[in-house]
């Protein structure tokens, strides 16, 4: 007989130091430089906040445009989409990721658009996927949360030490602002379930329509989420056990990816319910990272919107879209840009010889 076991350490691939909130002694310069420059007060509106926020970011007034804007997608599977929960099969998970390669996806005409660029990252696409992706598969799929664990806690840890590994590889080469993107046929149903475990709430409340499915499709959705949330129920405070629990390597890994930005002071725009599971999670492995985080948009999921207002984002668009792969993110990149120019470039009353009262 072995006597009381002490606590496991919590694992060095999970444990973030103090996040640093952006800076506010520059936060106080941009908003008193945003009262100097030729425009009546406030009448920039938001643009106004997201510039001032962006220099906090960077630590500098005036903020600089943005030179290296990224978007990485996290591809995984997962079990569940076996059980009818989606309008499409599983399949397509793998063949959208040649199609992201081969530049045909709606995120590669936005990005290009945006000025931004795009990696693909496979955590849990079953079979293999093309060299030019980042391959960190920890998995082939996610369990089928609904009756097993999406993954064991090696592979979840696995899968943070990778999100944070991709992180810091970007973040090393330059990148200055990022965006999460997902992709995976089945993924609304995890990400609906960390959202009603982590806020509490009733799953007929959040189960949506994911990629447009029929009530039957729905119904067994919302079961799915249901079972799930109640395996769920008992790991809820404790943020690796829920993703072990109820995820995949997929959202374990964006967790630990938004986590590392924030660790490392790089902003990030947020995309639709998947990614802001993934936030809500790794808000509760390093507390404050939402700091870092804007919400580029609203999708149509109905978790997404629970998940904003409890990290008390405010979404910059709300277009009805409900895609995934980083494209809310990415749309609303050129208005942060444009607000980093206005406090950036416009000119003062003085210089522009324009009366300030
Ligand atoms: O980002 C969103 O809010 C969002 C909403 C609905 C669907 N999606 C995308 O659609 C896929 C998941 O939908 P589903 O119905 O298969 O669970 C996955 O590839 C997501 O990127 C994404
Ligand atoms: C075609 C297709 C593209 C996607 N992109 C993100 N999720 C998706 C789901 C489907 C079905």
């Amino acid at each position: 007989m072995t006597g009381p076991q002490a606590p496991d350490e919590p694992d060095v691939r999970a444990t973030f130091g103090a996040i640093d909130q952006p800076d506010r002694e520059v936060r106080r310069a941009a908003s008193e430089r945003q009262l100097t420059l030729t425009k009546p007060r406030g009448s920039l509106g938001r643009l106004e906040d997201l510039a001032v926020w962006i220099a906090a970011c960077q630590g500098q007034c005036p903020p600089k445009p943005f030179t290296r804007p990224r978007v990485v997608i996290f591809a995984g599977d997962h079990g569940i989409a076996n059980t009818g929960v989606s309008a499409y099969p599983p399949e397509v998970t793998a063949q959208m990721i040649h199609n992201f390669l081969a530049g045909g996806a709606a995120i590669n005409i936005l990005a290009d658009v945006a000025g931004a660029s795009v990696r693909v990252v496979d955590m849990s696409v079953r079979g293999e996927t093309p060299a030019s992706v980042s391959r960190f598969k920890v998995r082939e799929a996610s369990g089928r949360i609904d009756q097993e664990d999406a993954m064991s806690m090696e592979e979840t840890l696995t899968a943070i030490a990778a999100g944070r590994a991709i992180a810091d590889e970007e973040i090393d080469s330059g990148a200055d602002v990022l965006i999460a993107g997902d992709m995976g046929i089945g993924n609304t149903t995890p990400a609906t379930v960390l959202i009603a475990a982590v806020t509490s709430t009733e799953p007929v409340a959040v189960v949506g329509r994911g990629t447009g499915i029929d009530d039957n499709t729905w119904m067994r959705k919302a079961t799915a989420v249901r079972d799930a949330l109640r395996r769920a129920k008992p790991v809820v405070r404790n943020p690796v056990e829920l993703l072990a629990t109820a995820s995949g390597p997929d959202l374990a890994a964006m967790a630990g990816f938004l986590a590392q930005c924030a660790l490392r002071r790089t902003p990030v725009i947020l995309d639709g319910v998947v990614v802001t599971a993934a936030a809500l999670i790794a808000e509760n492995l390093a507390a404050g990272a939402s700091e870092w985080w804007v919400a580029g948009h609203r999708s149509t999921e109905p978790a997404h919107t629970v998940a904003l207002q409890y990290l008390r984002l405010d979404p910059i668009v709300d277009l009805g879209m409900r895609l995934g792969e980083g494209s809310g993110a990415t749309i609303a990149l050129p208005v942060l840009s444009a607000a980093v120019a206005t406090l950036a470039n416009m000119a003062t009353f003085s210089e522009a010889g324009v009366s300030d009262q």
